[in-house]
């Protein structure tokens, strides 16, 4: 993983806005998912379920933050001490740098685009891994992402499994995602250790298993 330094820094915010406006087409996910070859979480859970959890969840997601994203990038006036009496003190949010996105199986879609509209808006770079148990969904977001994002060299997306996993985990990012069973949770935070990397961790008992067509 790479840090855009500079780049990014120019990135932030406004860009991310335009880029979060074109990532309404995923919108188009809505309808293209009941057409595409790889239908997972429609298969795998009640139509309902699917169109609620992976879908309204997601474009609810975007419509929040391209409402609010002006007032969250806006720079907050802060309270001043003597010493900076003449001065114009703000607090301004800059990007992480590379955020990794770690999702899981349950639900494939909506766990990693989730996470990943916030990054985007806070102008970070994010490596997407889909779960490989729901290995069609990760073809999704894999063949989706691209479409919709402007500057796909930003966002990839690793597909794989544990391999994938440990090569990515030597990797430097700047924060990491991870949703999935708390032994993995462990792996992914003892590396995120050795680079002094936060990370936030969803984390529970495995439920893994492998689910046809998923
Ligand atoms: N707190 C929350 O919001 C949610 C929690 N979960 C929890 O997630 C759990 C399901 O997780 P899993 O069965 O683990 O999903 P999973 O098998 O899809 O694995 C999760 C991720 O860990 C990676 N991984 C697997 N083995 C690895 C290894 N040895 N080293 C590094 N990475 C590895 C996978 O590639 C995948 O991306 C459930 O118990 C569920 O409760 C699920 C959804 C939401
Ligand atoms: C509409 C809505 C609030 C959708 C949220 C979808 C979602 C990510 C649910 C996760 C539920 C969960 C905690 C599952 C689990 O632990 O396996």
């Amino acid at each position: 993983a790479t840090h855009g330094g500079e780049h990014l820094r120019a990135l932030c915010f406004a860009p991310a806005e335009f880029t979060l406006l074109r990532w309404s087409a995923v919108a188009g996910v809505e309808d293209g998912c009941l057409h595409h070859p790889f239908p997972s979480f429609l298969l795998l859970q009640s139509g309902h379920n699917a169109y609620s959890h992976e879908i309204l969840s997601v474009l609810g997601e975007l419509a929040l933050t391209m409402d609010k994203l002006p007032s969250w990038a806006a720079p907050q006036p802060v309270k001043k001490n003597l010493l900076m009496i003449r001065d114009e003190a703000y607090i301004c949010l800059e990007p992480l740098g590379v955020v990794l996105i770690i999702g899981t199986w349950n639900y494939p879609f909506v766990l990693v685009v989730q996470p990943l509209i916030g990054a985007i808006a806070a102008g970070n770079a994010v490596v997407v891994k889909p779960s490989e148990i729901s290995e069609n969904t990760a073809q999704l977001v894999a063949d989706l992402l691209p479409q919709y994002l402007d500057r796909v060299s930003l966002y990839p997306v690793v597909t794989g499994g544990a391999a994938e996993m440990k090569a990515l985990l030597t990797q430097r990012f700047d924060h990491i995602l991870y949703t999935g069973n708390s032994t993995v949770g462990k792996i992914v935070m003892a590396a995120a250790a050795k680079h002094l990397t936060p990370v936030t961790l969803e984390p529970w008992v495995s439920l893994r298993r492998r689910w046809p067509g998923c």
